[in-house]
């Protein structure tokens, strides 16, 4: 089927389909747009980039005048009106004219008046150029290293951190202000009652107390805004590689693995302004320092004591505090697990009676994270009741040390004063980060969490490349192929060898746990062979864009999941651009059309979460509507009628023969009724193919039991 068939037309990913063209790596429109969060059904100028990024092509929109577009930097996407887009292939300012290609007209390069451009140009522009790719022959080590996914998102803000940095640095200037105010009112204003110089001051002290308040807006405003861009880069990152993880790294438990995604909270919390503004403020306690020791000499030796005192607090606190969060984090995704567990398998547990197993593990959870969530409350509290405490011995330090210098006449009192108001501003940031070493490693242990998922194997690693096949037509061949599931001890598959032609129609039979429903997973490209190749049209799997692999297959699993919403948003789930035609034809081939007719909403009726409103055979049929809807050259039916009536089989039968006449079917059944949509059968028994040929040859050699299966 041609990719714009059924699909409403989207100028940005058309455009950008033709550079990746240009550029000698095509790739279609599926491969480039999978997975993204598209706004009804199309790029935009941010996933443009995003999209870009998969096939190598590095992109930045730019507002340019026509006349300011070097043509240096052609081709580039520009943006017309009414929402389209074109390519500017070249342009000549000196002859006013430009050569481009309208992608809706479909009519290839024109050569246009620019001022003609001029007119429908909306004076935006994507400049578009490939990236440099390192080939395999580049040693690793001088591989540049790409950057981390956290720091690097961080880094992206620098500039940002920068000017907090300039504003962090006023501010602790200002800090010593207060203090400096007070030393003169005593030791200049109050013995001479110098009442004029008491008026400069404090007029001084206002301005600069009115910076340091206008300062201190902008500084928390500026962190809160790097840390909002941070957070929504890095989350649509996180779901980005969550969504697109390889099956064989599939976390073992939906619960836990949610949760360590949930701790995303705990870094988005350290990287607000209270946190930033601590950990910023602390370097600036060295300045404090100095100038207590120009007040008061050898009295800042007494508050960078403290300062140690606490650190050292800190640092000690630090292994047990670690160990106390990473214990309630890991009890809190087991909690977890348990209840999305239970949640989505009420039913089941009603049935077996199994509430009270659950309810013990549930409370089982429950006490073992008390237990740590106290301990780490008591860490982190007495960090910060230690910095208080040491913060009151440190004034009553200086104060008595203070006084004999004063005795000596090394000292004011003005100068005692002040150095006691310096000494709490310079421990208060010190006393904030030991009180921050919760959250800290609340943060570290979800980072550390984040960053496992973060490396886990992708289904697209960014230097994969791929043969560019948007249409397959759908022959499939596995040769010598080996398979055990990730964690698993025995070979789901053994030496399998098949070839299924393009068009054939095959069942795969066999006993419960043979294999069959694995050899559908590596078809569709869910898992590879751990030795062997599964080819599709002759070409390797592992080197078609799974996005074009899958678009050319269509599939009802055993187990089918159907997602909150209408019938027809999920006949139509990851094509919701077709058109209405094509959704009611695949309703009524898989008979879905029958049932939704009899309900008042129709294709709108609500299925519920997980489908849970419907019948399983209403959710097969569903399911089978979903397959048939792209009409695609490939389908595989895993027990597509399980849970049919024989009149639905039936007609669902006929319709299959009808309408599938060219296409490749690869059927899963225990049903013999449904063989007759076959022609070959394939018998898999412990995971090896132990018949293989045409159905009347294969039944009669089960009948007479000349197959073995063990
Ligand atoms: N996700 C998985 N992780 C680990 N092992 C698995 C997984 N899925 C299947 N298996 C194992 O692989 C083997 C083959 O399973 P498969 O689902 O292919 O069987 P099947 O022939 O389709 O069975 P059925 O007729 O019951 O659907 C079984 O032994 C099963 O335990």
């Amino acid at each position: 089927m041609p990719e714009s068939d059924q699909q409403e037309f989207d100028p940005l990913l058309e455009c950008l389909s033709i550079l990746t063209k240009h550029y000698g790596k095509p790739f279609s429109h599926d491969s480039l747009r999978a997975g993204l969060p598209l706004e009804n059904g199309k790029l935009t100028a941010d996933l443009f980039s995003r999209a870009a990024e998969r096939a190598g092509l590095a992109s930045k929109t730019h507002k340019r005048e026509l006349k300011d577009i070097s043509p240096l930097v052609t081709p580039t996407v520009i943006f017309l009106k009414q929402r389209k887009a074109c390519i500017l292939i070249d342009i000549d300012h000196e002859e006013g004219k430009a050569r481009v290609i309208l992608p809706e007209a479909g009519d290839g390069v024109k050569r246009i008046n620019i001022s003609d451009l001029e007119e429908h140009y909306t004076g935006y522009t994507i400049y578009v150029r490939e990236k440099h790719r390192y080939d395999k022959r580049t040693p690793t080590t001088l591989n540049i290293r790409s950057r981390h996914w956290f720091w690097g998102t961080i880094l992206g803000s620098w500039r940002i951190y920068r000017d907090v940095l300039l504003a962090s640095l006023l501010i602790n200037i200002f800090v010593v202000a207060s203090p400096l105010f007070v030393m003169n009112v005593y030791d200049r204003v109050v013995p001479n009652q110098a009442f004029d110089t008491l008026w400069v001051l404090a007029i001084g002290a206002i301005i600069v107390f009115s910076f340091d308040f206008i300062l201190k807006m902008i500084r928390s405003y500026f962190i809160d805004l790097a840390g909002k861009k941070s957070d929504i880069l890095l989350s649509s990152r996180i779901m980005e590689r969550v969504l697109g993880l390889s099956m064989s790294a599939k976390p073992v438990s939906v619960g836990s693995f949610a949760k360590s995604l949930q701790e995303f909270e705990s870094i988005r919390e350290f990287i607000t302004s209270s946190t930033i503004i601590a950990l910023v403020d602390l370097p600036f306690t060295l300045i404090i320092l100095m100038v207590i020791f120009i007040l008061g000499g050898p009295l800042a030796y007494i508050p960078l004591f403290c300062m140690a005192l606490i650190a050292a607090y800190s640092f000690a606190i630090q292994g047990p505090l670690k160990r106390s969060v990473e214990k309630t984090l890991r009890s809190n995704s087991q909690k977890n697990a348990t209840l999305i567990e239970s949640l989505s398998g009420m039913e089941a547990l009603k049935i077996a009676q199994a509430e009270s197993e659950i309810q013990y593990k549930w409370e089982k959870a429950v006490g073992h994270i008390a237990t740590w969530s106290i301990k780490t409350k008591l860490l982190s509290s007495s960090a910060s009741t230690i910095s208080a405490y040491v913060q009151q011995m440190c004034n009553i330090a200086l104060v008595a040390y203070g006084v004999f210098l004063i005795s000596e006449g090394d000292l004011s009192m003005g100068g005692l004063i002040a150095t006691v108001m310096l000494s709490g501003r310079c421990l208060a940031p010190m006393a904030q980060v030991a009180g921050l070493a919760t959250r800290y490693n609340q943060a570290k242990s979800a980072l550390d969490g984040l960053n496992q998922i973060m490396d886990m194997p992708v289904e697209r690693p960014a230097d994969r490349d791929y043969v560019h096949r948007p249409e397959l037509t759908g022959s499939i061949e596995f040769d010598g192929v080996n398979f055990t599931y990730p964690g698993q001890e025995i070979q789901a598959l053994r030496n399998i060898n098949l070839r299924i032609n393009s068009g054939e129609k095959v069942a795969i039979i066999g006993r419960i746990g043979s294999g069959k429903t694995t050899i559908e997973k590596l078809i569709l490209g869910l898992y590879e062979p751990d030795e062997g190749a599964i080819r599709v049209d002759g070409i390797d799997l592992r080197q078609i864009n799974p996005s074009d692999l899958r678009s050319s297959i269509g599939c009802v699993s055993q187990d089918i999941t159907l997602f909150y919403g209408s019938i027809k948003e999920n006949i139509t789930l990851g094509a919701s651009f077709v058109e209405d035609t094509a959704l009611l034809k695949a309703a009524e081939l898989s008979g879905v059309t029958e049932f939704a007719n009899k309900h008042p909403n129709g294709l709108d009726m609500i299925v519920g979460e997980r489908g849970q409103n419907l019948s399983g055979g209403q959710r097969q049929s569903i399911a089978l509507a979903r397959a048939l809807l792209m009409d695609p050259p490939i389908l595989i039916l895993d027990e597509p009628s399980s849970s049919m009536d024989n009149t639905t089989e039936l007609r669902v039968k006929e319709q299959l023969k009808k309408q599938c006449k060219d296409k490749t079917i690869v059927l899963v059944t225990h049903k013999a009724s449904m063989l007759e949509l076959v022609d070959r059968l394939i018998v898999v028994d412990n995971g090896k193919i132990v018949a293989d040929g045409p159905k009347d040859q294969v039944h009669a050699a089960l009948k007479q039991g000349k197959l073995k299966i063990e």
